[in-house]
């Protein structure tokens, strides 16, 4: 028994009644109510749902035509099938086209059941479809709102639908977006092999290919996409149509950059950093390998940088960092790379050499862009760079071996001095493990009291009598012996002891000079004092010095270097004036072969110049070196210095200055560096005369 709610309109009980009976007998189980006027049609239509009206045509109060239009208002398709007498062919017409589905006579019921049926049938399809309308609308206004690209495509590409976030990326309307417009046509070119081989083939084969892609917008800017490309079959298994759900990720792809950038960056300079450095030389070794090309890996490290930072400060050294980088940067090809390997280190690799030569123009490079001076808290610092270079294939194959390569070569080259460059030598490993035992050594020398001071004589010439002393550490290592400063004062100074070891050096030298004094020898005693300790707390140790051992300051003379002063010019100025307010006098060591810039001779409150024995050694009165010393001597008269010549070794050499009126002279022709002990008979048979009787 088939359930039936059916709204009878009809005035007559008997024709309802008839209609009811011929219902149930063929199998309905009816729930039906009679009405026959419209305010009865109006509650029983609230009172709940029908599945079918059947209505006479009229009736004293109400007719079909009223309550069809009743139904219209209330926007209800329910069957409805007129059961009436005969009425005509108008009226007929006419209530059919008011939107009855049916009309039946009353005297021949026979037509009820199946016109019954079939409009039961016709309404549930009705209402099906107006279900799937009604899904497909809320389904469509989502894809309109939402804001990926979603489009339907034919197999040729050619776009059918696409909804309003895509049409807006691609700049199509409503109009001139179908059907030729081809979704194609807004991919790059660059993407077309991933499409054809990849992404196509799989969403065919596989119903759905899911990944990264790019679109081009209307402007033709790409835009990468997360991308879903699903086919559609048809009902004889054939793909028909691709959908495409495109995502915008361009956000996410600037914080994975980002990201990328951070994770491969150094943070302070943007230069790349050591894990990029390493995938750089490894590709640039791949690369070198496929064509037979050099490579040369530059190891960099700024000479006394730790000086810059205790100086000035960490932000002023963070600054120098980041100029030096850029510096840096400037002087190699596009295709090279620069970065920061750690603290003050920095790494370059420079890829398709043809020779090791071409490292050497590299190298001239960076050296001419470092030697304009760094403006750093308004201080001009000069710096410096110690380099070793490796080169592939010949020291080393991979990454780690030319690494340690350069590393060993810049750590040869800083022991060498300043501001130097080294290529990789075999031999230099065991050089560097030398020195790594010496600087282990070193580190316990001071307390096992293993350095000594020596002092070389100075003769001033124009009394001949020994006048000044110059105090040179050694070092007297148990197992090595006497080992001399050039092999431990880099390593001093690399390791940051050169400040405790120049203080006691200081400190012995002033505690020499002043027994001198005390047995009356008013000797002049110089003193190396080395970058670091000219930049750390130089002043305050000179002054506790110079009272602890009640001395003289005149007979302190501090020996620096050209390149310790012209590092910082304004704190060397400000240093030295202090210096000479104390009294104590100051000399320029290895006059003439660093900067040898005149202009700050006359800036600082220098007392002499000590020429560099180099130009002593190949003297003779034609040379080019005797040249340079007599002019050095003249320099010195003419600004009112006093001039010391260092490394004489024969009569000659000697004579040579005395006769251009040189102050000093200092080498093995006068004395070798000796213990204070053995100096002390040379000074007695000398300086006679010069004996102060306490
Ligand atoms: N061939 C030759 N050489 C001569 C002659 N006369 C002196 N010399 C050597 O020349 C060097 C002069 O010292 P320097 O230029 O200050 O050069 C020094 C100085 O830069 C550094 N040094 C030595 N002692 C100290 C020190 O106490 N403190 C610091 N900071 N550096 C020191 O080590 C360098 C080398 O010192 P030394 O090996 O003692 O070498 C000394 C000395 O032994 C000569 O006639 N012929």
């Amino acid at each position: 028994m088939r359930k039936l709610r059916a709204l009878i309109i009809e005035d007559s009980e008997d024709d309802a009644t008839l209609l009811i009976h011929q219902l149930q007998r063929n199998g309905y189980r009816l729930f039906a109510k009679r009405i026959e006027t419209r305010e009865a049609m109006l509650e029983a239509l609230q009172m709940q749902h029908w599945d079918i009206v059947f209505s006479d045509y009229t009736m004293p109060c109400f007719n079909t035509l009223e309550a069809l239009a009743l139904l219209h208002e209330h926007h209800l398709d329910i069957p409805f099938i007129m059961v009436s007498g005969t009425v005509g062919e108008d009226r007929a017409v006419e209530v059919m086209k008011a939107g009855a589905h049916d009309y039946i006579m009353k005297d021949s019921l026979s037509r009820l059941i199946p016109a019954v049926e079939r409009e039961l049938r016709e309404a549930e399809s009705r209402r099906q479809r107006q279900a799937a309308d009604n899904e497909r609308i809320r389904l469509s206004s989502i894809l309109e709102a939402t804001p990926d690209l979603v489009a339907i495509t034919d197999l040729k590409g050619r776009i059918h639908y696409i909804n309003r976030a895509g049409r807006r990326w691609l700049g199509l309307d409503e109009k001139n977006r179908c059907p030729m417009t081809l979704l194609t046509d807004y991919q790059p070119f660059w993407t077309a092999a991933l499409m054809e081989n990849n992404a196509l083939p799989s969403a065919l084969a596989e119903g759905v290919w899911e990944g990264e892609m790019v679109i081009l917008d209307s402007n033709g800017s790409e835009i990468p996409v997360s991308q879903v490309i699903l086919s559609h079959r048809n009902q004889q298994n054939q793909v028909e149509f691709l959908s495409t759900i495109a995502r915008d990720i361009r956000e996410r792809k600037h914080y994975e950059q980002a990201l990328q950038h951070r994770v491969t960056h150094d943070a302070l300079t943007h230069l790349p950093n050591r894990i990029l450095l390493r995938d750089r030389l490894s590709r640039a070794l791949i690369n070198a390998e496929r064509n037979q090309h050099l490579i040369a890996v530059l190891f960099l490290d700024i000479d006394n940088f730790k000086q810059i930072n205790d100086a000035l400060g960490h932000l002023a050294g963070d600054n120098c960092l980041r100029m030096v980088g850029q510096r840096l940067a400037q002087c190699i090809r596009t295709n090279d790379t620069v970065g920061r390997y750690g603290g003050d280190e920095f790494l370059i690799i420079l890829g398709n050499l043809h020779a090791p030569a071409d490292v050497e123009i590299i190298i001239k490079k960076i050296r001419a862009a470092l030697s304009q001076p760094f403006r750093i808290n308004n201080h001009d610092v000069f710096i410096t760079l110690s380099i070793g270079a490796s080169l592939y294939p010949q020291d080393g194959g991979d990454e780690e071996n030319l690494l340690k390569s350069s590393d060993t070569a810049m750590y040869t080259a800083k022991h060498t001095g300043r501001d130097q460059f080294r290529f990789y030598a075999p031999k230099m490993k065991d050089r560097g493990r030398e020195l790594l035992a010496l600087e282990t050594d070193l580190r316990r020398a001071l307390e096992r009291e293993e350095f000594i001071l020596h002092y070389q004589p100075q003769l001033d010439l124009s009394t001949n009598q020994i006048t000044a002393v110059e105090a040179l550490v050694r070092w007297q290592h148990a197992q090595r012996g006497l080992v001399s400063p050039g092999d431990f004062i880099p390593l001093l100074e690399q390791t940051g002891l050169i400040v405790e070891v120049g203080n006691w050096i200081l400190e012995t030298a002033c505690k020499q000079a002043q027994a001198w004094w005390a047995w009356g020898y008013p000797l002049r005693i110089a003193v190396n004092c080395s970058a670091r300790q000219f930049q750390q707390h130089l002043l305050d140790t000179v002054r506790q010095l110079l009272q602890k051992y009640s001395l003289n300051p005149a007979c302190l003379e501090l020996e620096v270097t050209e390149s310790v002063v012209m590092q910082d010019v304004q704190y060397a100025t400000h240093i030295l004036q202090h210096l000479k307010v104390m009294g104590v006098t100051l000399a320029i060591d290895d006059f003439g072969t660093g900067y040898s810039s005149l202009a700050y001779l006359k800036r600082f409150p220098i007392h002499s110049l000590k020429i560099d024995h180099s130009f002593v050694h190949e003297l003779s009165d034609d040379s080019e070196d005797a040249a340079i010393a007599e002019a050095i001597v003249l320099l010195g008269h003419s600004l009112d210095l006093e001039v010391i010549a260092e490394g004489v070794e024969s009569e000659a050499q000697a004579q040579f200055f005395q006769n251009r009126q040189c102050h000093r002279i200092q080498g093995y022709w006068v004395g070798r560096p000796m213990p204070a002990e053995n100096l002390f008979p040379l000074i007695e048979a000398r300086n006679i005369k010069c004996r102060i009787e306490n």
